[in-house]
């Protein structure tokens, strides 16, 4: 498939694409210009136009593009059309935050089941979700067939409770932890550092803020 070829840089504005996207839909416009989407997600169209075109979805001149089968061709690449069940291994502090998001808006990803070694959080439902004792991480991994887990616990048992989750069939990883996990070849880890966001939030200010 197209999927494999597709640059990082253009993966990641996929969802930007598609959550405009709908909100023409649901303004009823039924086409787009690159400028339009352009202005809407402050993405040059000449960038706009060449992400398009990794996935054979040409403009039209003078016409544009059509909303509703872009958003039909993103909702198969975005896997938007299927519910994926996410596990979540560390209800502390970050982790009761994610819990209590859970990713309503987009409607397709939730937390299913989540994880943590203490005592007195096992067998509890924390928002609407059921907390399992780290003891049947692998056993529910595999009968839910979950297999992306958002990695909240501290840094010195990150790695171990990586190769855990891997153990259980896990594929994919949003590590919340300021620790590079090792995983196997197959695996892929996304690392979301908000300390590393906010001084880049805070160079952008600092040097470019200044030259207009
Ligand atoms: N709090 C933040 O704002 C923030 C932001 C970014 C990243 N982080 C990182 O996210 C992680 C969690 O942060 P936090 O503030 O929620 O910490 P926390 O101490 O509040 O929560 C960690 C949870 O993990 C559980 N845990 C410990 N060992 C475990 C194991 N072996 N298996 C399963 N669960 C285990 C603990 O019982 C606890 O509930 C840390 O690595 C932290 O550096 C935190």
């Amino acid at each position: 498939m197209t999927e494999h070829k597709i640059p990082r840089a253009t993966a990641k504005r996929l969802p930007i694409y598609y959550r405009y996207l709908n909100i023409l839909l649901d303004a009823d416009k039924t086409r787009v210009s690159s400028t339009e989407l352009s202005d809407a997600v402050k993405v040059d169209s000449a960038t706009i136009r060449r992400d398009f075109s990794y996935f054979g979805a040409l403009g039209k001149r003078g016409y544009g593009y059509d909303v509703e089968s872009l958003i039909k061709f993103f909702k198969k690449i975005l896997n938007q059309d299927r519910l994926t069940s996410v596990a979540l291994i560390g209800v502390g502090n970050l982790g009761h935050a994610l819990l209590n998001f859970n990713f309503h808006q987009d409607g397709n990803v939730r937390i299913s089941a989540a994880f943590d070694v203490k005592d007195s959080m096992a067998n509890t439902v924390q928002s609407g979700v059921p907390i399992y004792p780290m003891t049947d991480l692998r056993k529910q991994l595999e009968e839910q067939q979950i297999e992306v887990a958002i990695l909240t616990v501290p840094a010195d048992v990150a790695q171990q409770v990586t190769d855990e989750t891997v153990a259980g069939g896990v594929k994919g990883i949003l590590n919340f932890t300021p620790l590079r996990i090792t995983v196997p070849k197959g695996v892929r880890v996304q690392n979301v550092d908000l300390t590393n966001e906010l001084q880049t939030l805070i160079y952008f200010l600092e040097h470019y803020n200044n030259l207009g």
